[in-house]
């Protein structure tokens, strides 16, 4: 018999306004998609062992990562297995698009996250056709398990700088991977301390001592029998970390490591037997797999955020405390608009990046099927705008996500919630895949350059376009979608041009260029955040946002209940559908294993003895 539903919640869902499959089946693409997203979400989640006994929390750090991995072997041949044949590729995407199924069986991401995320990616992207046709075929039946290894202890940032060094050896027709000093060690790939045996390795190729800039090279470093460390490779883990301690984040150094002339990714850039150094169209096109991972990213935080505000927002229409008007009880604090200012606009933001990736995604395929005809036009506005948007969505998700959190009180604090969780998720693609702030500097290289075009009066592609209109700077605000977008491009403009004013001023003061633009940065980021639109602004009609928020609060549970988070993906006390929220806060308290026995051992060995001044 299933649980009765909380009442509130009942009253809640009772007074929406609107109908909640309709939304939910537009977020999913069509109830079609909606029905395969359900379908595949019934099979793989009714999959034996996926689930935890105790709850992961009370294991050790080397319990935790064993046994995520016994959970994604499971997990990966459920997936495999639950596939249905007779959809389209399109179709299987769709249906895991809007999906966090891995949610429901990783807390904090799982050991293969990077074969899937990068080490797959890579190959399809900086791979000849040759390569990619044998590495693929091992790769997508996971008869290997693969990583992507560029970070190094002493750089993240600047690719360039890179240590590892890759050393043509005509001779043998061979590559010398070393790792010259301790900063070049390979430090923070998923899943390459213990998980994985092969890595994409980003590395500085010399050949005849002539550099030959950073290039992908596919390299196995554990034995595939005995999963031992290869000869010259020093390997292990970094350590417990905020979040990702199921991801086996590694380092790995090499010793003069050998490997064949094909181990080189060889689809931009060729090295021939003899040792011709054959260079890219681009250079650029060797960091491709970023540019994917951060399309990627921005579709990962709108689910993200989704599952956080579908937790707070039912924990919301719950909680009852407090006391509103005298005598009238405690209200739900879903009521306060406070409580409404801290959660509505990560309902927004859920759906303002869903349609924000959406069309990312399509730019992404629309610039890679030309670079695959040599066309390679639109690859700067393309970089530019995923790192602007990977930038503005992680930085916005992360802040949402944490504000739900404090939005539940000291329930909100609890592991057993997951907001903690989704937060350490969420915080940490604020830094992976391209810094935020250096990515957000990478945008404001491109408006700089922009803004001077449109001065020259060069045409601009459609995403700067807003820098070539001549915006009055007396344009008066109105409330309405089109005042508000004027109102945002005016803001963006001048903050490009104060940037741009505030360069040239340095440079005419004596500066040179590049510190001039160090000295202009702090500006340069924030006309990049004016580029997407930012949450700052709409604080200026405040009058018509609160208006706002009083039309959302009868609909604030039918607009969670759409994002249709099954249970077990929410992996939450406080945001389970019934809303039997104490019940469930007891019932996890209770898996506590303190709780097996009334004393403690502690007392009888250090508390009693400490207590009677015998320690
Ligand atoms: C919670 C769930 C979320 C969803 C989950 C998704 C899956 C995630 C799964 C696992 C998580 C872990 C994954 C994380 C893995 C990693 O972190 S991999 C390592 C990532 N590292 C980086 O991103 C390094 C960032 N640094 C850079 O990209 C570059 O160093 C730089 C761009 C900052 C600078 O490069 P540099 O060579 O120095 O170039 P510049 O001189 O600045 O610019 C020269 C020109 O090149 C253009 N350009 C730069 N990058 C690109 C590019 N990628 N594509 C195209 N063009 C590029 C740049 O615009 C300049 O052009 P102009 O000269 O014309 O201005
Ligand atoms: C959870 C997690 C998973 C990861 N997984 C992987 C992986 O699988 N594979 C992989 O290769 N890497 C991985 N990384 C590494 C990640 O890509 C790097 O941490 C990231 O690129 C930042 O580099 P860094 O850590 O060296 O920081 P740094 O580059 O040292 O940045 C430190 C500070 O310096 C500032 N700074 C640096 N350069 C500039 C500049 N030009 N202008 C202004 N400010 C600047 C930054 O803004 C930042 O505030 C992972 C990281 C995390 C946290």
């Amino acid at each position: 018999m299933s649980a009765k539903v909380n009442d509130d919640l009942l009253t809640e869902r009772r007074k929406c306004e609107f109908n909640v499959e309709e939304l939910t089946n537009y977020l999913d693409g069509g109830a079609q998609a909606t029905q395969n997203r359900r379908k595949l979400e019934d099979k793989v989640l009714s999959t034996k062992g996926l689930f935890d006994e105790v709850p992961e929390e009370y294991l050790s750090h080397k319990e935790k990562y064993e046994n995520a991995v016994r959970k994604a072997v499971v997990y990966y041949k459920a997936m495999k297995e639950a596939e249905d044949p007779n959809q389209t590729e399109q179709e299987r995407a769709n249906a895991t698009y809007r999906s966090l199924l891995h949610a429901a069986v990783f807390k904090d991401n799982s050991p293969f996250s990077l074969h899937l995320a990068m080490f797959i990616p890579a190959i399809l992207g900086q791979a000849d056709e040759e390569q990619k046709k044998y590495w693929m075929k091992r790769a997508s039946k996971m008869e290997i398990i693969g990583t992507y290894a560029q970070t190094e202890l002493g750089h993240g940032t600047f690719i360039r700088g890179l240590e590892t060094t890759a050393t043509y050896d005509p001779k043998t027709e061979e590559f010398v991977l070393h790792s010259p000093t301790l900063t070049a060690y390979k430090w923070w790939p998923g899943s390459l301390a213990h998980t994985a045996n092969y890595c994409v390795v980003m590395a500085h190729l010399y050949i005849n001592g002539k550099s030959c800039g950073i290039q992908p090279f596919i390299v196995q470093f554990r034995d595939e029998e005995t999963h031992q460390p290869l000869p010259g490779i020093k390997l292990g883990e970094i350590g417990a970390k905020l979040g990702f301690n199921t991801v086996n984040n590694g380092f790995l150094g090499f010793d003069q490591h050998r490997i064949p002339r094909n181990r080189m990714l060889m689809k931009n850039a060729q090295v021939l037997k003899d040792g011709t150094f054959k260079r890219s169209p681009n250079s650029k096109l060797t960091y491709g797999t970023m540019v994917y991972v951060r399309v990627v990213i921005v579709n990962g935080m709108a689910n993200q955020l989704a599952r956080a505000v579908t937790i707070a927002v039912r924990y919301s229409a719950v909680r009852r405390q407090s006391e509103l008007k005298p005598d009238a009880g405690e209200p739900q604090i879903l009521d306060y608009v406070t409580q409404q200012h801290k959660l509505f606009i990560g309902i927004a933001s859920s759906h303002a990046f869903t349609l924000t990736a959406k069309w990312l995604t399509r730019m992404y395929q629309k610039v890679t099927a030309d670079l695959e005809k040599g066309n390679l036009d639109e690859l700067p506005e393309l970089h530019a705008i995923a790192c602007c948007l990977k930038a503005v969505t992680t930085t916005d998700t992360s802040v949402l996500v944490e504000r739900s959190r404090t939005s539940c009180g000291g329930h909100g604090y609890m592991l057993s919630s997951n907001l903690p969780q989704i937060y350490g998720l969420v915080t940490a693609a604020c830094t992976y895949e391209g810094e935020n702030t250096v990515l957000m500097l990478q945008t404001a290289r491109s408006l700089v350059k922009a803004l001077e075009q449109a001065q020259s009066g060069k045409r601009l592609s459609p995403t700067m376009s807003y820098l070539s209109e001549k915006v009055s700077s007396r344009l008066k605000w109105d409330n309405s979608i089109d005042g508000i977008v004027k109102g945002f491009r005016r803001v963006a403009y001048g903050k490009v041009e104060s940037a741009m004013r505030s360069m040239r001023k340095y440079v005419r003061s004596g500066l040179g260029p590049e510190d001039a633009w160090n000295m202009s940065s702090v500006q340069l980021v924030a006309a990049s955040e004016y580029t997407s639109i930012s949450e700052a602004d709409i604080r200026q009609l405040q009058d018509t946002y609160e208006d706002l928020l009083g039309k959302i609060r009868p609909n604030a549970v039918g607009l969670v209940d759409a994002f249709d988070f099954r249970d077990q993906i929410l992996n939450s006390t406080l945001g389970a559908y019934d809303g039997r929220v104490y019940e469930r806060l007891m019932e996890e308290a209770l898996k506590s294993p303190l709780n097996a026995e009334p004393v403690n051992q502690s007392f009888h060995k250090y508390l009693k003895p400490f207590m009677q001044g015998k320690l």
